[in-house]
């Protein structure tokens, strides 16, 4: 689906941003590129909608390079949300919603229509279509990003930090609502945070990148948690410490699993699991 091949990218200034990146992103999966600040994470997304031409390689969408692609199409074409939203604040949240399809000469009801279907989609409360985003939470104005995202359809969705500056429970819910919504919508996701947590909640495939755009592991969550590739992995993980070392103990009110300090943190599940489609009741 998406394709980087040899991909390095050296700003005018001389900063290698990325170097000889060979990645495959599977189609409707959504893909986490983690990493800490400055490892090229946002320079590899942004190859993919042309807003960052590289210096050597290709991406390819579809096997078609992108550098041969009309970026403006392709920017209509690949929903793109960002940290604080980018949201146009004269224009109200209807507008902003509307604004993709009505650029691609959609009908105005039709796209009325598929802009307050976003905003249900999201979970924004309908009264909300005429504010303005000033007059919305940061959560509320992360929603009106992913809505405005979706009322493109578009098969490939790009999230650079899209929760980065919301508190730590709306963050939780904002990546609750988008897991439920990719369940359903199956989009290609390709999603960059430095947070290792929200890695493992969203990620199919997580990539864990480091200076330079290294990439220092591709994997499923399970995998990498599991199999760290390394020390830096490890670290990233927060395994070093412990912190992802858990203990079931048995205590007289029944098994409790604990963090390494001994601290309940909660109780072995006892939920049955869906059976497998297919397999004989
Ligand atoms: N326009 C630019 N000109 C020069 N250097 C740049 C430019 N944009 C990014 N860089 C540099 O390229 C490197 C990678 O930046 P990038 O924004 O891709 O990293 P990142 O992993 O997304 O970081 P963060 O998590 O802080 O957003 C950094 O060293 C950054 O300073």
């Amino acid at each position: 689906m998406i394709d980087f091949q040899h991909v390095s990218k050296e700003y005018p200034d001389g900063t290698k941003a990325v170097n000889n990146v060979e990645l495959h992103l599977e189609k409707g999966a959504c893909t986490v590129l983690v990493g800490s600040s400055g490892c090229g994470k946002t320079t590899l997304l942004r190859m993919i909608n042309r807003m960052v031409d590289p210096t050597k390689g290709q991406v390819l969408v579809n096997g078609q390079d992108v550098a041969t692609a009309d970026p403006v199409k392709l920017r209509r074409d690949v929903g793109y949300v960002m940290q604080g939203s980018g949201l146009l604040p004269h224009r109200t949240v209807l507008q902003n919603i509307q604004t993709v399809p009505l650029l691609r000469g959609e009908p105005k009801d039709e796209a009325l229509r598929r802009a307050k279907l976003q905003m249900k989609n999201v979970g924004l409360d309908a009264s909300m279509g005429h504010r303005y985003p000033a007059q919305l939470s940061g959560g509320q104005q992360q929603r009106v990003g992913v809505a405005r995202a979706l009322a493109a359809d578009p098969d490939i969705l790009l999230m650079d930090e899209p929760f980065g500056a919301v508190d730590p429970l709306v963050r939780a819910e904002l990546q609750a609502e988008l897991a439920r919504l990719q369940a359903e919508l199956k989009k290609t996701i390709v999603f960059v945070t430095h947070d290792m947590d929200e890695a493992l909640a969203l990620g199919d495939r997580i990539v864990v990148l480091r200076a330079g755009g290294e990439i220092v592991q591709d994997a499923t969550p399970a995998e990498l948690v599991a199999n760290p590739a390394n020390d830096f992995v490890r670290t990233f993980l927060g395994m070093a410490d412990g912190r992802r070392t858990l203990e079931v103990r048995s205590t007289p009110e029944g098994q409790v699993v604990t963090d390494r300090f001994g601290r309940p943190l909660g109780v072995v599940g006892q939920q049955e699991k869906p059976m497998e489609p297919g397999l004989p009741a």
